[in-house]
């Protein structure tokens, strides 16, 4: 008998899902729920990451604090309480099921470096094929600012990414996403598919809970993020988890998910040894899904190291190019400096920028620029000058370099591999994403910001 082959599952939890939003006591319902799901996936042959938020919350009940402090040193203070106990909550309700478990906490500072992301993705894949449940939050006791994630919505997509996730499961207090609000409009019609996130005309309005940080605007934005890596994400309701296992089962024999390259290569059925599986599956796939929202992967993922480019360094600034300079780089060809109109933001030779492609004036404006339009961003690359040098070498040919600045690394502002290109451009914010809510989430300067 075949079986469905072997699928890798991310499913994140805010928490909303974990603590009592007044009490802060754990919903152990919820989790215990949470963990019969996990092993059911893992007993039809899938491996499971999960993304728990909730050690600031847990941390809040163990220190009797009624309200989420706002100073910095303190909620770290309160992650680092609270997140031993969330694990230990973890392990022990897990142990009851004999599945291993494991921690891990990163910070963006953590993946900017190249060989510190492949080590968590090395790490996290073995983990797996160890048949491990690997637990991931943020590091907040290291976490300001500048090295935040922001939210564990924007932290589970890059999982999914790094692990080359089938399915990204963003679990929420809503069953899917409707086109207007359900709560003052009754007739508001649930979204079950989406193909373009850019074209999405839904409410998302919702601006996370009381303790976490997120809220629906946030997993948009993640559900952006991994779906151009492949992953198919699902938004539904978190008191329901056992609809993970429902809604995977669907979609796997619909083949609504891109195949991942760390699972077997081959067709898309593979022996199973665990028949009992096979045999709830054609019945679960003649049932109507439980109500979740899908989003569906691109057909040409961005993976590895061209995502980690556009997704795991946050940039230092901006050059803005025209669209001959744009056109080359979709050529293939690298950034040249006569292709450069002008240079945002302070930033060294190999650090990360965004590239916005904008429109070239004949000559310059009132304000002097020779460009016009607010632009729109193709991509990021890491630069072979900073901006002192690309001022100076702007709107030249490559030849003169060694003239204006006395040497020539290179001919190029950015070699071509060094370049990655969105496969959706991204704009100036728009309304969707100005959500900021009470705890710092929020929005960056483009869609494709994921410094929330
Ligand atoms: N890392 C933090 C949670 C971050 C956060 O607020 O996430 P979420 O609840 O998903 O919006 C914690 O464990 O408390």
């Amino acid at each position: 008998m075949k079986a469905p082959k072997p699928l890798i599952v991310v499913i994140k939890l805010g928490t909303s899902s974990i603590v009592d939003e007044k009490t802060h006591e754990p919903l152990l319902s919820i989790l215990t729920l949470i963990v019969e799901t996990a092993v059911r996936l893992r007993k039809d042959g899938h491996k499971v990451i999960i993304v728990s938020s909730g050690a600031i919350g847990v941390g809040l009940r163990r220190m009797d604090v009624d309200k989420r402090p706002k100073h910095l040193s303190k909620l770290q203070a309160l992650a680092a309480i609270g997140q031993c106990r969330l694990m230990s909550l973890w392990d022990s309700l897990f142990e009851h099921l004999r599945q291993p478990i494991s921690q891990i906490l990163l910070t963006r500072n953590d993946i900017s470096d190249r060989t510190r992301y492949r080590n968590a993705q090395n790490t996290i894949l073995e983990l797996l094929e160890m048949g491990v449940i690997p637990i991931v939050n943020e590091n907040d006791t290291l976490a300001v600012a500048e090295i935040k994630f922001g939210d564990n919505d924007t932290l589970s997509a890059i999982i999914a990414a790094m692990a080359h996730a089938n399915f990204l499961f963003l679990m929420t207090d809503v069953d899917c996403l409707y086109d207007k609000n359900p709560r003052t409009h009754p007739d508001a019609q649930p979204i079950e598919e989406v193909e373009d996130i850019g074209a999405i005309r839904a409410d998302v309005s919702s601006a996370g809970s009381s303790l976490g940080t997120g809220g629906m605007s946030t997993k948009i934005v993640a559900a952006r993020l991994a779906t151009s890596a492949g992953v198919t994400t699902v938004i539904t309701r978190s008191s329901s988890p056992g609809n993970i296992v429902k809604i995977v089962r669907y979609l796997q024999a619909r083949k609504k998910y891109n195949p991942s390259q760390h699972t077997p290569v081959g067709d898309d059925e593979v022996e199973d040894p665990l028949s009992r599986s096979t045999a709830s599956l054609s019945l679960d796939i003649l049932e109507k899904p439980p109500l979740h929202t899908r989003f569906l992967p691109l057909p040409q993922p961005i993976r590895d190291r061209y995502f980690w480019i556009l997704h795991g360094l946050a940039p230092h600034g901006t050059i803005y190019i025209d669209a001959g300079a744009h056109r080359a780089l979709i050529g293939k060809a690298g950034l040249l400096p006569v292709g450069v109109l002008d240079v945002e933001g302070n930033f060294a030779q190999q650090e990360a920028v965004r590239l916005v492609v904008v429109e070239r004036r004949s000559e310059p404006g009132p304000d002097g620029k020779l460009w016009e339009g607010s632009g729109v961003e193709v991509g990021r690359a890491l630069v072979n000058y900073g901006t002192p040098e690309i001022v100076r070498i702007k709107g030249h040919r490559s030849r003169e370099i060694e003239t204006l600045l006395g040497y020539a690394d290179s001919e190029y502002v950015a070699d071509r591999e060094n370049v990655s290109l969105l496969q959706r451009e991204s704009r100036p914010v728009t309304p969707v994403f100005e959500k900021v809510n009470e705890n710092g989430g929020g929005v960056a300067a483009y869609e494709n910001d994921i410094s929330i």
